[in-house]
């Protein structure tokens, strides 16, 4: 963006000072071409004031006829006249025969190639080639022709011109033009360094410059050029003399020279150049500054993008990892549930392949331990929150059910529509078994197996109430070996043990499965006997209880017998009972069978009043 800046504000840039090139250029050429015609013009009129001048005097002295006459009026135009350096007269023969200054008389002046070539009587003011000297008596023509001519450097020259004379027969004025004059005129406009300006014959003869070094005489520029003045009588074009010029050129509409103008083009660019120099010297800086800036800017975000990719890549690697090796089992389905993808640890837990499981639904895990309701309920978690987290049982390849402690996730998109699910479990089988263990052991009797006396006050709990709402009885029998000790003390612990297990299995199995026998701890065993519609209905189970408790056990080859006493208290009373109550009275009421003799059981003589409701403690 800002490398376009920066080229667009160079283009611009260079298009203006390109424009502004032409500009000073079209400028200068147009200076040129007006100076050009400025001092074409002044030649001009100088050579027709000198004409007409001359022409005057010849016509007023024409009376006198006399010679020396002339040569008076001549030198009287002379004095008034800075740009001549002489006017004489010549005769056909090309001799000068009078002249302002005497010493020219008899000096022969070649006129025959002076421009324009005419044959027969001049009509016309007609140019020759420049002289060395100040006049035709002390000079000599300079040497004419392309790589001819003399430097002018503090030499004197002359150009001399022929006007025709009017009723004079075979005589013709001759002017020596002083170049100096119109040199210096035109150097005043023009300073040296700025450029410079010289007279040529159409030929191409230079006849004067301002440039002190430039031969006079010679043919310059060649014959090219000089075609070119005689098809337009101005015109401009650049140069190469010594350095680059910005030349214009205008030929006079009256006589055989053109003047050309020559503006250095280094001087005419030079406040153009200057403008560029400073413009560049801001603008370069600024840009830059600029490419600087932008290269740092695009560096810090190229920078920025590699981070960025890196980091990217290192969340893919890592989640990638991380998938791999988790222990938790990963499931992604797409939103219809079909499977995208497991992990290892969903391959290692179930037993599934990741081939067999993509594209299905997770519900082929189904163990149907969990009805439809619970599915229902878990999504409609799930899609209200995005997380349903639970157990569940699911089912193994191999047919095993296992346990998992499993959360569901809702991928949504950016408008919140669900497009994938990502369910990470756990196997808690082994947890779930140990929790049940210790949940067993927790209320069952490690000896027995039977419940123990937290559970059994539990089970009172729920039979006193069931009783309550049956309107039946409750029996409490209070169970206590008898002779026990013995076995410990005869046999060792472990028979004792051994004992309390084989009766506890026998009298539980002497019971209803409506009725529960735990153990109270030692030798003591408790029965809730369930929907005794009255207290004589529980004797038949009492006696089932007597008959297991002194059923003998073989223990390694020995048989040994012990007998049970028991007391049964019953549930509801007319006075309201606890569960402990209900427990001391059937513990009293067994202590009266031991009192009696043991092995028999004796009942609680508290009233039974089985409509009563008291609350259950
Ligand atoms: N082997 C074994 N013995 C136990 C266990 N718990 C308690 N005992 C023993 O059981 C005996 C119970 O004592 P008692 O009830 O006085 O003994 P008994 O011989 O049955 O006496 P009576 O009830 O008066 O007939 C004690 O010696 C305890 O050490 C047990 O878990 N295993």
């Amino acid at each position: 963006m800002l490398s376009a800046f920066i080229g667009a504000v160079l283009c611009i840039t260079g298009y203006t000072l390109w424009l502004l090139r032409s500009d000073a250029l079209a400028s200068s050429f147009q200076q040129s071409a007006l100076m050009a015609r400025s001092f074409e013009n002044a030649l001009t009129q100088s050579l027709n004031a000198t004409g007409q001048a001359a022409s005057q005097a010849l016509s007023g002295a024409r009376g006198k006829a006399g010679l020396r006459e002339v040569e008076a009026d001549f030198a009287q135009i002379l004095r008034g006249a800075p740009h001549l350096r002489s006017l004489s007269l010549i005769n056909s023969q090309d001799r000068i025969v009078a002249s302002s200054n005497p010493a020219n008389v008899a000096q022969q002046v070649p006129t025959s190639d002076y421009l324009p070539l005419i044959h027969g009587p001049q009509t016309v003011l007609r140019l020759g080639t420049p002289w060395l000297g100040r006049d035709f008596a002390a000079g000599r023509a300079a040497e004419a022709g392309v790589g001819a001519g003399v430097a002018t450097d503090g030499v004197s020259t002359l150009i001399p011109a022929t006007l025709p004379l009017q009723g004079s027969e075979g005589l013709r004025l001759l002017v020596a033009l002083n170049p100096d004059y119109f040199v210096n005129q035109m150097a005043q406009q023009l300073d040296g360094p700025v450029g410079m300006v010289e007279v040529l014959r159409l030929d191409g003869a230079r006849l004067m410059t301002t440039n002190p070094e430039m031969p006079v005489g010679q043919t310059a520029y060649g014959k090219a050029l000089a075609l070119r003045f005689q098809e337009r009588e101005f015109g401009q074009f650049e140069a190469e003399l010594g350095q680059a010029t910005l030349t214009a050129y205008r030929v006079s509409t009256l006589y055989p020279f053109v003047v050309l103008t020559h503006l250095y083009r280094e001087v005419a660019l030079a406040r153009w150049v200057t403008e560029v120099t400073t413009v560049l010297g801001v603008l370069i800086p600024v840009l830059v500054v600029l490419s600087f800036l932008a290269w740092g800017l695009h560096r810090r975000q190229w920078l920025l993008q590699l981070q960025r990719a890196e980091s990217e890549r290192l969340q893919r690697v890592n989640a990638a990892f991380v998938f791999t090796h988790i222990r938790e089992g990963i499931v992604i389905t797409q939103a219809d549930g079909s499977i995208i993808d497991v992990n290892d640890a969903f391959v290692r837990i179930t037993g599934y392949s990741r081939a067999e499981v993509l594209g299905k639904n997770p519900r082929f895990l189904n163990s149907g331990r969990q009805d439809k309701a619970f599915y229902e309920a878990m999504w409609s978690e799930l899609l209200a929150t995005g997380q349903w987290r639970g157990e569940i049982w699911n089912r193994r390849k191999d047919g095993e059910v296992f346990a998992e402690l499993l959360t569901i996730s809702a991928v949504p998109d950016s408008q919140g529509k669900v497009q994938q699910f990502v369910a990470v479990f756990n196997n808690i089988t082994s947890i779930k078994a140990y929790q049940d263990e210790l949940e067993h052991s927790a209320r069952y009797d490690p000896l027995t197996n039977l419940p123990n006396r937290v559970f059994l006050a539990d089970r009172m709990r729920n039979a006193m109430t069931q009783a309550q709402r049956r309107q039946l009885l409750l029996g409490v029998v209070f169970i206590d070996l008898d002779g026990f000790k013995a076995i410990n003390d005869h046999h060792g612990h472990e028979a004792g043990d051994q004992m309390l297990v084989t009766l506890a299995e026998r009298m539980r199995l002497s019971l209803r499965e409506s009725d529960t026998l735990a153990r109270n701890g030692g030798d003591e065993f408790v029965a809730l006997l369930a929907d005794l519609a009255a207290p004589a209905d529980a004797i038949p189970t009492l006696e089932r209880l007597l008959e297991a408790a002194s059923q003998p056990m073989d223990w390694r080859g020995q048989t040994l017998t012990v007998t049970a006493s028991m007391g049964i208290s019953f549930f509801p009373q007319s006075n309201k009972r606890t569960r402990d109550e209900l427990l001391h009275e059937a513990d009293m009421a067994m202590y009266q069978a031991k009192m009696a003799g043991k092995n028999r059981y004796h009942l609680s003589p508290g009233p039974v009043v089985p409509s009563c409701s008291e609350p259950v403690l």
